[in-house]
């Protein structure tokens, strides 16, 4: 696992996006795997930017949804699709036949986790899995004490998780669904390369114990300790509680830059 302190938010997207752009220059049909929350927007952003100004064409990269809630009706502003589409689809210039995502409203929930699952892999499986980072450490919506091995599957939000996400819903709890599809862990450990951005002091606990703590379900991200190709970009407030953050610096700062994230 590679961890890479920036100074904020905006070093943070400007570098990821980057590597995105990198990624759909070698790879112009690369299956980007984006998360949701307020975290990645930066990314999203500066990766838009680069579209724009024509220093990347990705008009043929392809993009897909890490979690969705269940149960809000189609077309609901908060559903993940929603927000997807809004915030990476409509600004990187594609249209929704670029897009896949898990069917929150299906009326077999089940089968649509199973579905989805196979559309990952038929399509060749997620190159590059953007992932931000819950309070109690989730990444999705695969909450603690989710099996490391999971496959896209419903979950049951926790009361935090509910209290993290009502600013998205006039900050009225009860609007959050108690419901969620999300990749399992199992499943996003099969992208090729996974990416976290945590952001915040609000993360820092999380981040110390995803990058430092043991391997343990109850702490779903520590799971990126067994990916190959794992990179986790924190700002100085995300990183304020790694011991070894000394050690990131040192090792980012003499890193060959061909070597890329
Ligand atoms: N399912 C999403 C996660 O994918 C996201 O990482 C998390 C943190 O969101 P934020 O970045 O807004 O803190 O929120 C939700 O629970």
């Amino acid at each position: 696992m590679e961890v890479v302190i920036v100074p904020d938010a905006t070093a943070g997207g400007e570098l990821i996006a980057e590597a995105m752009a990198a990624l759909v220059r070698r790879k112009p049909d690369a299956l980007l795997g984006v998360a949701t929350g307020s975290t990645p927007l930066p990314i999203y952003e500066a990766l838009a930017a680069k579209v724009a100004a024509g220093a990347v064409d990705a008009s043929r990269a392809r993009i897909c949804q890490l979690d969705e809630y269940v149960g809000l009706p189609a077309g609901h502003p908060e559903s993940y699709r929603s927000v997807v589409l809004r915030e990476v689809v409509e600004p990187l210039g594609l249209n929704e036949s670029s897009f896949m995502g898990p069917d929150g409203s299906a009326e077999d929930v089940q089968a649509a986790c199973v579905a989805y699952d196979k559309a990952l892999a038929e399509a060749g499986g997620v190159d590059l899995q953007l992932l931000g980072i819950g309070t109690d450490g989730h990444i999705g919506f695969n909450e603690p004490c989710s099996s490391l091995a999971s496959r896209t599957r419903i979950k049951t939000l926790t009361e935090q998780t509910r209290v993290d996400n009502a600013r998205f819903f006039d900050g009225d709890i009860e609007q959050v669904p108690h419901h969620v599809i999300t990749q399992g862990i199992g499943t996003i450990l099969e992208a090729r390369h996974l990416v976290l951005l945590a952001t915040g002091e609000g993360k820092a606990d999380a981040v110390a114990a995803t990058v430092e703590g043991p391997v343990a379900s109850v702490v779903p991200a520590s799971a990126l300790q067994l990916h190959p190709h794992a990179t986790v970009v924190v700002d100085e407030a995300a990183a304020s509680k790694l011991k070894l953050a000394d050690y990131f610096r040192h090792t980012y700062a003499n890193k060959p830059e061909w070597q890329g994230l």
